[in-house]
């Protein structure tokens, strides 16, 4: 078993470029056994070259990099068995069914789970005998789900592993996520889905141009500034707003004073930014951390 004290991840100073290209230019990271932490992060930000040097598969110009322990640069057989990767690119294999893929997978794995488990959890049971090729995009990233946990990893590694899925596949995807948490799986995941980060991560890390900008908390990304709720109401014709951390005495004080025959304060609307919000913010897509479209609360 791998010890507990050192993390699950950890990168200091990772440098990768293409050229002229530095695809990620300096980044640190560091993800605890037993976390889900989401890498959000404009298209070209780097996410995927990190996910992948993490993984094995492309090598670091420069950094210390530690994925259960060893560099993923030069680790073998053994830690491969005990982390799982779900690609952003799926790999055809067009001519057998889900079943016997997802058999097929297993067998490389020491203590894989129960295929027929497996097929079950991603929803591919009515799937399970029709071919790969004849698959839907979002079936076959299920099916790209199926192999990345049936080996029982301790780490899984997930590259925007909902793209494609429809609305109810994406929040039964969310589910089995929440399972494996629950079994004590380490995650690690892309994606463009600020809500789906909201939902599955205890941490969120934003890199842009190959370095984090911004980590934390799903709540306290971007800091408690940038989270404030925002109080308005109309008294006399015109409209005020206030920022506080304390909306519901705030709230209160003006139902106090300001509260109609009917009770109501006029124009009341307390707002508080949305992830997707202070993520735009932060990434500079757009300046609505503080004046966007805001949840009304
Ligand atoms: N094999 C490669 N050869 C040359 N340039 C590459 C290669 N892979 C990535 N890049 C470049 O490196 C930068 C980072 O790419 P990367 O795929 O890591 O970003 P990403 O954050 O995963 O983006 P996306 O959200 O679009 O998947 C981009 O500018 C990309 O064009």
């Amino acid at each position: 078993m791998t010890s507990t004290h050192a993390p699950a991840v950890l990168v200091e100073g990772l440098h990768k470029r293409y050229g002229a290209k530095r695809a990620v230019d300096g980044l640190d990271l560091r993800v605890e056994h037993g976390e889900i932490v989401a890498v959000l992060g404009p298209n070209g930000a780097g996410k995927t070259t990190t996910v992948e040097t993490l993984e094995g598969f492309r090598r670091a110009d420069a950094g210390h990099v530690r994925v259960l322990g060893e560099d993923p640069a030069t680790a073998g057989r053994a830690w491969r068995s005990r982390i799982g990767v779900v690609l952003q690119d799926n790999h055809d294999l067009a001519e057998i069914t889900v079943r016997e893929v997802v058999h097929h997978f297993a067998g490389f794995y020491p203590a894989p789970r129960d295929p027929e488990r497996v097929i079950d959890a991603v929803g591919l049971r009515p799937k399970a005998s029709t071919r790969v090729r004849g698959l839907s995009g979002g079936q076959r990233r299920r099916l790209d789900v199926a192999l990345g946990v049936v080996g029982d990893p301790e780490l899984l590694f997930l590259d925007e592993p909902t793209t494609g899925f429809d609305p109810q596949a994406r929040h039964e995807f969310w589910d089995l996520v929440e399972r494996l948490r629950l079994d004590g799986t380490t995650v690690l995941l892309t994606t463009h889905y600020l809500e789906e980060a909201e939902r599955l991560a205890d941490r969120v890390v934003v890199v842009a141009d190959g370095r984090v900008v911004a980590e934390g908390a799903p709540a306290d990304l971007g800091g408690r500034q940038a989270r404030r709720a925002r109080v308005r109401w109309t008294a006399d014709g015109v409209t005020h707003e206030e920022a506080t951390d304390a909306p519901t005495a705030l709230v209160a004080r003006l139902a106090a004073h300001l509260a109609g025959p009917d009770g109501e304060v006029p124009g009341l609307q307390v707002l508080r930014p949305t992830l997707e919000d202070v993520y735009l913010g932060l990434v500079g897509g757009d300046a609505t951390a503080a004046s966007g479209q805001e949840e009304a609360a």
